[in-house]
């Protein structure tokens, strides 16, 4: 084994038999190369983790060049392969395929349309809402479907239920909203054992991140899940000021029982990398019966023939379309855009005539 880093330590920020078994051909290829996880990503340089200690890092331009080349770049969570030069710089050479990555697509305002990698190697989002003013359905709605669009699984963590008359009742509306597999908490998170709730999820190796609007608890929730590393990490910054330790640690937490949060800005405020066609495939009621419409393209907003309209809840149709229009947006031309909606809306307009007609 060429390894530098023994592997029980990497078992501690997420490395699992998985991903050991992909890797066995690039490791053995040359000696010094080190198998380790980006914690951070700046402009130029990079902070990698061992499982015990970060270590500034830059990326070769080469590897740069190929990730960008597919609208890929690395990203908090990917596991690479480094190595030392002969000045004791660190130059990840290698990205192993993320099995999970959670995107957001950025626009100038016209055209131009940018990828940004916020996190790969996710394996659950923890959605967090809050059962107080924060408490919204149709966002909830919008927050399961772009997770299972990126292939993560997820459960809803329903905050401040001591702050709630009637968490049982919001519970159900939840679970009712949730598709099969997806688990509904409602908690407390000042007072319950929020680790002993989320116990199933916090495996060894596991990767979690938590989403959510801003107050809706996620910070408590980190807290309480990484108690033991946040104590650690004030030891740290006592003894060296402010290096780059305590930044690491508030990224990549490794967690007490061997699984590890991921928390950055950037997915504190996360709008998903989509493709329309995904959309389609997170409602399935609604992807079920749209090819019984009469247009192939129907938005279900009106057109004649539609077969979705009156069938599906019209909330849930209104949150269908407004993702399938925020992800279409995102990947078609201005001019593409122009002449579908213009499409839309005549059709709009006929099926409104056609009404009026009938009912004289
Ligand atoms: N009563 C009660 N208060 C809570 C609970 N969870 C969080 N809070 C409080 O809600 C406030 C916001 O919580 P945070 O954890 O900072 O929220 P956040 O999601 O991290 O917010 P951002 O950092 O803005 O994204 C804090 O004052 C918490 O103490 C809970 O279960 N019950
Ligand atoms: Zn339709």
């Amino acid at each position: 084994m060429t390894l530098e880093t023994p592997l029980s330590r990497l078992q501690a920020i997420g490395l699992t038999p998985q991903l050991l078994a992909a890797l066995s051909s690039p490791l053995s290829e040359g000696d010094g190369h080190a198998l380790l996880r980006v914690a951070e990503v700046h402009r130029d340089a990079l902070v990698l983790h061992d499982g015990r200690a970060p270590l500034p890092a830059r990326a070769r331009p080469a590897l740069i060049q190929a990730l960008a080349a597919e609208a890929d770049a690395l990203a908090v969570g990917d596991w690479v392969l480094a190595e030392h030069n002969r000045f004791g710089e660190c130059w990840v050479h290698e990205r192993l395929p993320p099995r999970t990555q959670l995107a957001r697509r950025l626009h100038d305002g016209r055209d131009k349309v940018e990828r940004v990698v916020l996190a790969s190697n996710v394996d659950t989002a923890l959605l967090v809402m809050g059962l107080d003013h924060d408490f919204n359905l149709r966002r909830l709605e919008r927050y399961l479907a772009l997770v299972r669009l990126a292939g993560i699984s997820c459960v809803v963590v329903l905050s401040k239920a001591d702050l709630c008359a009637d968490p049982a009742r919001r519970l159900r509306d939840a679970l009712a909203l949730a598709p099969a597999g997806v688990e509904v908490l409602a908690l407390n998170t000042l007072a319950d054992d929020a680790r002993a709730l989320l116990a199933p999820w916090l495996a060894p190796g596991q990767t979690l991140v938590l989403l959510g609007s801003s107050g809706a608890g996620k910070s408590t929730l980190a807290n309480a899940l990484c108690a033991a590393e946040v104590a650690a990490t004030s030891g740290t910054r006592r003894g060296d000021g402010r290096g780059r330790h305590t930044t690491t640690v508030r990224t990549l937490h490794p967690l007490p029982g061997g699984a590890c949060l991921i928390d950055t800005p950037g997915l504190r405020t996360l709008r998903l990398d989509s493709e329309a066609g995904d959309v389609a495939g997170a409602f399935d009621d609604i992807a079920a019966l749209a090819p019984m419409c009469r247009f192939r393209d129907c938005r279900h907003e009106g057109e004649p023939g539609c077969a979705v309209r009156g069938a599906v809840a019209p909330e849930r149709l209104k949150s269908f379309g407004k993702l399938l229009r925020e992800a279409q947006r995102d990947t078609m031309s201005a001019l593409e855009r122009r002449e579908l909606v213009s499409t839309w809306k005549a059709r709009q307009r006929a099926g409104r005539a056609n009404l009026k007609a009938k009912r004289g």
